[in-house]
């Protein structure tokens, strides 16, 4: 696993337009080198700006969406087109506004498809384990960046502090209670996180600056979920100024004074 760095922007607008330069480089770089990648989206206040600003610039053209798949992290377990779902914010900030293949938008399915939440994590890790090559040693994808947003809590996709998804070691799981509404979610666990080839954890606020502290201190991941947000060959965390004021001096490199 990685070792974490540190980007520092500005302010929260800022940083979803830094992010979204980000994201085309590498969708970019990816696809010229392989000829198809992989992205994994979160939720979230910075995903969701994130997106909008990916689908504001004219150099989301630069991207092949054809030959894009499209995953997600967690999900909140409420019907397909509820404001709730993570799957809703994405279209309407991006998914909805590029030639995506319909087939490669990989959605977690919600109460209405007639699956339980269990059910619903079950299909999902089989279609994982469906898009998984041999060179991915495993029943996940290695994907090519997953963006993660991050709660004040340290939470990351929908694994909380201290619940029992952290320690399951299938890569998706039902998450009943969350302390977050909605109470109940579909969630990639820790072991799934950490085959991505790059894990890009962002955040913004001055609530988060905590969290952030703590998911780039050595705590285990049981505690701060963010803590166990590595990728396999990168890690960044992506900050907004506010966000990044609680990590150690000489951290964070600061992008955008
Ligand atoms: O519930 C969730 O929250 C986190 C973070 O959200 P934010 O609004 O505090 O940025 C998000 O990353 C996750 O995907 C989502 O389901």
């Amino acid at each position: 696993m990685s070792v974490p760095n540190v980007v520092v922007h500005r302010n929260a607008d800022i940083l979803a337009k830094a992010v979204a330069a980000r994201i085309i480089t590498r969708l970019v770089d990816v696809q010229s080198a392989k000829g198809s990648a992989s992205i994994v989206l979160t939720g979230g206040t910075v995903g969701i700006a994130t997106l909008a600003a990916i689908a504001a610039t004219p150099a989301r053209d630069a991207v092949d969406w054809r030959r894009l798949d499209v995953w997600w992290g967690d999900e909140r377990f409420v019907p397909a087109g509820d404001k709730e779902r993570n799957e809703t914010g994405a279209r309407e900030a991006l998914l909805d506004h590029v030639d995506l293949d319909p087939e490669r938008v990989h959605v977690m399915r919600g109460p209405d498809s007639g699956m339980t939440a269990e059910e619903s994590a079950d299909s999902y890790a089989a279609e994982l384990r469906k898009a998984a090559r041999p060179e991915d040693h495993g029943p996940v994808p290695s994907f090519d960046v997953m963006l993660l947003g991050m709660g004040p809590d340290s939470h990351v996709a929908s694994l909380f502090p201290g619940m029992p998804a952290l320690y399951d070691t299938r890569p998706v799981v039902a998450v009943h209670g969350s302390p977050k509404p909605p109470p109940t979610r579909i969630s990639l666990t820790l072991p799934a996180i950490q085959v991505a080839r790059e894990v890009w954890v962002v955040a913004a606020g001055e609530e988060k600056s905590g969290a952030v502290r703590l998911a780039l201190s050595d705590s285990g991941p049981v505690q701060v979920p963010a803590a166990g947000a590595r990728g396999r060959g990168r890690t960044l965390f992506l900050l907004d100024r506010a966000a990044a004021g609680k990590i150690p001096p000489g951290l964070g490199r600061m992008a955008s004074p």
